[in-house]
């Protein structure tokens, strides 16, 4: 497959960890773990599209960060035989940067578009045209000189990736006709990622441990694929580089993974509601504030999975921690409080 790396994907990686990344990552549908309903039509839709010799329709993924997306389109691509040019919302500038990419586009070839609900909106107006006709008008000149022509695309599948789906426009929505939700991963389907990742580094582990590490990763891949490396280290200096149960609890535990998975920022803006705020409701902004975390992530990268979970509810009026919330940092959730002593309301 022919690839064009354009954008600075995984900057936040050292050139080691971008390689290990890599080769931990599923080639093809048949070794991409998961997301079964999402992985069985998109098979169909490849196929269909490969049989009449046309581009893909064009497809959007979204759903949380490190749940494959990414890998996603990288494996469309491959499955079509096609190329696939990479690049982001906020890398894409000037009309002009877009028409640079698609006017190298070969026929079916995929464009990816990460991060799309972060394109400027001149740039995304220019998009609609070309993913409707694959056609886009180019200015040529500026002033009274200034006159448009229009330049012919090849056919192309434009594959837009966002963890915001609710941030995208509706005419940009509307022009996507395949629309994939990744979901968090349940933990049997980890476990079983965590021992294809450790097969690949070449670190044996046992089922418990690959099952530990699973259950303790947000549901996402990403998260099982790093806790897999770090607990390799460990087992590799503390132990006899086997991973197995005890060295797995042994490094989630210095890795502050508690025994549910949250981490230390989880547990920051849960105690944050709960001990500034009295369990909410309370706006994001102020939790990111009292939290020292912007905004967006907390609602990109933490707050999905605890609502997902149930330690976070989504009121109008703003965030409010539940039962669970209070019962996981061992405190008496309000109503039990009051009832507790002076009432018996055994249910
Ligand atoms: N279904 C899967 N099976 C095995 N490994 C997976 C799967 N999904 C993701 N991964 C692994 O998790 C890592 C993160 O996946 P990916 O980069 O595709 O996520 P993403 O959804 O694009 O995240 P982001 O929103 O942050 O860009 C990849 O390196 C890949 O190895
Ligand atoms: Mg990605």
């Amino acid at each position: 497959m022919r690839e064009d790396y354009l954008t600075g994907e995984n900057d936040y990686m050292t050139p080691a960890e971008r390689d290990i990344d890599k080769a931990l990552r599923p080639l093809s549908f048949h070794d991409f773990t998961g997301q079964a309903k999402v992985v069985e039509n998109l098979k169909i839709f490849v196929q269909a599209a490969k049989r009449r010799g046309e581009a893909l329709d064009h497809v959007l993924l979204h759903g949380p960060p490190g749940l494959g997306k990414t890998t996603l389109s990288h494996i469309i691509a491959s499955e079509l035989d096609a190329g696939i040019k990479m690049t982001s919302g906020p890398v894409l500038d000037k009309p002009s940067d877009l028409a640079g990419l698609l006017t190298n586009l070969e026929a079916n070839d995929v464009l990816f578009i990460d991060e799309i609900h972060r394109l400027n909106p001149i740039v995304e107006e220019y998009l609609y045209s070309a993913m409707e006709d694959y056609k886009i008008d180019i200015m040529l000149d500026s002033g009274p000189n200034a006159r448009s022509v229009q330049i012919s695309l090849n056919p192309f599948t434009l594959i837009g990736a966002t963890t915001r789906s609710g941030l995208l426009t509706a005419p940009l929505r509307a022009r996507f006709s395949i629309n994939s939700r990744l979901e968090y991963y349940d933990a049997e389907l980890l476990t079983t990622i965590v021992k294809r990742s450790s097969a690949l580094l070449g670190a044996p582990i046992h089922e418990d441990a690959a099952f530990e590490i699973a259950r303790r990763s947000r549901g996402t891949p990403r998260i099982a694929n790093n806790l897999l490396r770090r607990t390799r280290d460990f087992a590799q200096v503390k132990g006899n580089g086997s991973i197995d149960v005890e060295i797995a609890k042994f490094a989630l535990h210095a890795l502050d993974v508690d025994h549910n998975g949250l981490d230390d920022m989880d547990k920051r803006i849960l105690s944050c509601i709960i001990d500034k705020y009295k369990g909410g409701p309370v706006g994001i902004s102020t939790i990111a504030t009292a939290c020292g975390e912007e905004a967006e992530t907390i609602e990109e990268v933490y707050e999905p999975f605890l609502i997902q979970e149930g330690y976070i509810k989504r009121t109008a009026r703003g965030r409010e921690a539940t039962e669970a919330a209070y019962r996981h940092l061992g405190k008496i959730p309000p109503q039990q409080e009051v009832s507790g002593g002076l009432f018996d309301q055994s249910e």
